[in-house]
């Protein structure tokens, strides 16, 4: 567990970056900091491994004062991953995957031998471990970075703006990455980023700073979304916040409804499915396409009239999906799949509403 008790951090030059920071970030959790530019977010992390020195207040990582020990190996027990990686050039990936266990005074060996651990559990192949960083893409480095961070097995990672350099879709498969590898690894994570789709994908708890380096709110995503503390907060977590929110309600509740289904490779000698829509499936049972009512199909359905689908919705995740899938979907039912994207079922648009509408029935 890390602890701010009243934090307060002033430059010399009088700017005040943190102000009076109280919260206590858990052991085992992804928790993030988020908030507009110069709010003080990497001003309070670098202040839990003593990058920055707090003007007033304490810092306790795991009940003890940091203040009583050795920045150094403090830092090994902390682990630190930045925007663009921030890796050794001249070092091939696995040495710079291997800096911490080989100042730790692990031997070469052991140290290879890990640094190769790590990038497999990353993602990269093996023989990206001889490259050198300059060799890899952005998405790349920035799973070395990880690496690096994780070689000693460090129980905390601060981790700051680690993702913002990289286009959307890499950022979100690090993101996914990076939730994958907590699963297993538990770690303590505090994670800096300014943007706030990114804070409610990843963080168990979101602390929402604002200007003056204050704390504007300290709760979980759903919480945040929901029930925002204040203009400030309800502004920055943006206009889209009661559909984001719909990512943390789950859809248990919602039945399935059938539609007409034929096989992609089937035969079909005339009309097929009247006055509804038809739903094409492979061999497999997962969806391929829609046929409009009244198509006309002779033999196989031919790609011209197939209409593609909208989004997919597995089943048993959260209503976001599946109003998504109904919303994109060109007969207006959403099409769910199970996990190996076969074929369960559909939903309209306006069971996720009436479902809403249930719980919020419920909770009043
Ligand atoms: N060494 C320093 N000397 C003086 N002021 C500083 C120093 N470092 C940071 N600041 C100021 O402290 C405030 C907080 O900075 P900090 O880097 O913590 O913000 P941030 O929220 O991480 O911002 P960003 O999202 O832009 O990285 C800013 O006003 C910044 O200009």
């Amino acid at each position: 567990m890390i602890e701010f008790q009243a934090v307060t951090k002033r430059f010399d030059d009088g700017t005040t970056a943190v102000d009076n920071l109280d919260m206590s970030v858990e052991a085992g959790t992804i928790t993030v900091f988020v908030g507009p530019s110069g709010c003080g977010k990497t001003t309070s992390l670098r202040m839990v491994n003593r990058m920055i020195e707090p003007t007033n207040g304490t810092v306790l990582v795991d009940g003890e004062d940091i203040r009583k020990s050795n920045p150094a190996l403090l830092r090994r027990r902390i682990g630190y991953v930045i925007q663009q990686a921030g890796l050794f050039p001249h070092r091939t990936v696995l040495d710079n995957i291997a800096t911490v266990p080989l100042l730790s005074g692990w031997t070469r060996r052991k140290a290879r031998a890990r640094a190769a651990e790590l990038l497999e559990l990353v993602g990269l192949d093996a023989t990206m471990g001889k490259r050198y960083p300059a060799q890899l893409s952005g998405g790349q480095q920035q799973r070395v970075g990880v690496a690096r961070a994780l070689a000693a097995d460090p129980p905390v990672l601060l981790m700051d703006e680690p993702f913002s350099a990289v286009d959307p879709v890499v950022r979100e498969g690090l993101q996914d990455e990076l939730l994958r590898l907590q699963a297993d690894l538990d770690k303590t994570i505090v994670f800096v980023t300014h943007d706030i789709d990114e804070a409610v994908r990843i963080g168990e708890k979101v602390a929402v700073f604002r200007e003056g380096g204050r704390l504007a709110q300290y709760a979980a995503p759903a919480e945040l979304l929901s029930n925002p503390a204040d203009d400030f907060v309800s502004s920055f977590v943006g206009k889209d916040r009661g559909y984001r929110g719909l990512s943390f309600l789950e859809a248990d509740g919602i039945e399935l409804r059938g539609v007409s289904t034929i096989g992609l490779h089937e035969e079909q000698s005339s009309t097929v499915g009247g006055l509804d829509w038809t739903l094409v499936l492979d061999e497999d049972r997962r969806p391929r396409g829609w046929l409009a009512p009244g198509a006309v199909v002779h033999g196989e359905p031919a790609d011209e009239e197939l209409r593609p689908g909208g989004s997919l919705y597995t089943a048993g995740t959260a209503l976001r999906g599946a109003l998504d899938a109904a919303l994109s979907s060109p007969s207006g039912l959403g099409v769910v799949v199970d996990d190996d994207g076969r074929y369960t079922g559909v939903v309209t648009a306006q069971q996720v509403i009436d479902l809403i509408e249930e719980r919020r029935k419920e909770a009043a």
